[in-house]
């Protein structure tokens, strides 16, 4: 049951994900995934590619702060979401527990929201601003969404909303995910030996792994399949929960004409992972540079412990990256690459 706090006075409405099926959804989920398609993803992959190169450029070798710099390539979004993501989950419990406190509409929880409702507008807000002030026109997310406002299809707010759903699912997700495979790569050697092998036989060292790599790169792949584990939900539970299906017991096909939800980003997250792990290795060994053990050696970072933002993420931990070999800095400077 959509929350009132949640998602009709911090959103408006006006968001996209988590909102229940209705017709509004099924146009909107149309339009997302028309902008997160595999063919957009992969035309404006120049975009991701240019992302890394300025993260990789800013990692500097022998670094031991890997944590902070893979912190900061969504630091501004992502902090945005995290005060976000607090503030809701903070209305959205009390919410739930007191039905009754959204009549009372001057209360002071009520007043936070709005409070924090602009500074999320003014912010996403600015990002439409520069994209509709650009006088290059340069493709992007919110470009395809300000082309259905001249359609006649979405309003301004509707525009600010779905980009905040843009950056709050695609921010802390990539950066997360990173952060856990850092970890484990740096706890697993042996694994990150065999990837630069792959990398080296497959790509070579004079140019960085580019998307065209990808079929030909199965052991990068599987790293990436490795580091995102598989959830287990209690599907019986799920399905037969009335809050969430009207008369669950009644067999009805009907229900499942609104099409099937999942992660509208996943060409998206595919794409970035690939990229982001694959020129890692191709650039670095990771090296675990926790304080060493009785053994003499680094203690493992530990992978059972998280700390939770809009994601999961890893305690923080410290790395060494060593750059591979002599082209390294020279390519990852060269924008003709
Ligand atoms: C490693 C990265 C990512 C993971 C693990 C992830 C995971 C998820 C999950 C579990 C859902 C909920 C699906 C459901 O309702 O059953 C979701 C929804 C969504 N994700 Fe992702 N995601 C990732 C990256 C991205 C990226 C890069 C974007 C792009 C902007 C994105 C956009 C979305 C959107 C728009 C939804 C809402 C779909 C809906 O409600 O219909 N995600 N994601």
């Amino acid at each position: 049951m959509p929350n009132y706090y949640f998602y009709q006075v911090l959103s408006r409405s006006k968001g996209f994900i988590g909102f229940s099926y209705n017709e509004r959804y099924r146009k909107l989920t149309f339009i997302m995934h028309g902008i997160l398609s595999q063919r957009n993803v992969k035309e404006k992959s120049d975009l991701i590619d240019l992302k890394y190169r300025i993260l990789m450029q800013n990692l500097k070798p022998q670094s031991t702060k890997m944590m902070v710099f893979i912190l900061k390539i969504s630091s501004t979004c992502s902090l945005e979401h995290y005060h976000s993501y607090k503030c809701s989950q903070t209305y959205k419990k009390l919410g739930d527990l007191f039905p009754i406190l959204k009549w009372f509409s001057g209360n002071k929880f009520y007043n936070k929201v709005i409070e924090h409702r602009k500074v999320l507008e003014s912010f996403y807000g600015s990002f439409v601003k520069e994209v509709k002030d650009d006088k290059e026109k340069k493709p992007c997310a919110i470009r395809d969404l300000l082309n259905k406002v001249d359609e006649g299809i979405l309003d301004k707010l509707d525009i600010v909303h779905m980009t905040d759903n843009i950056f709050f699912a695609g921010t802390d997700t990539i950066s997360a995910s990173l952060t856990w495979i850092v970890a484990a790569l740096a706890n697993n050697p042996q694994v990150q030996s065999k990837a630069h092998e792959e990398l080296d036989r497959v790509v070579g060292q004079s140019r960085l792994p580019t998307i065209l790599d990808e079929p030909n790169i199965s052991y990068i792949r599987a790293i990436i399949k490795e580091a995102n584990s598989a959830a287990v939900f209690n599907i019986y539970g799920i399905h037969m929960d009335e809050k969430i299906y009207e008369n669950p017991k009644e067999f009805n096909p009907e229900r499942f004409l609104a099409g099937r939800r999942f992660c509208t980003g996943i060409h998206l997250a595919e794409l970035e992972l690939l990229l982001g792990v694959s020129r890692l290795l191709w650039s670095f060994k990771i090296e675990n540079a926790s304080p060493l053990g009785k053994n003499g050696k680094p203690i493992p970072i530990n992978l059972d412990k998280a700390r939770l933002g809009i994601n999961v993420w890893p305690e923080e931990y410290h790395v060494k990256l060593v750059k591979r070999h002599d082209n390294v800095e020279k390519i990852l400077f060269d924008i003709s690459q």
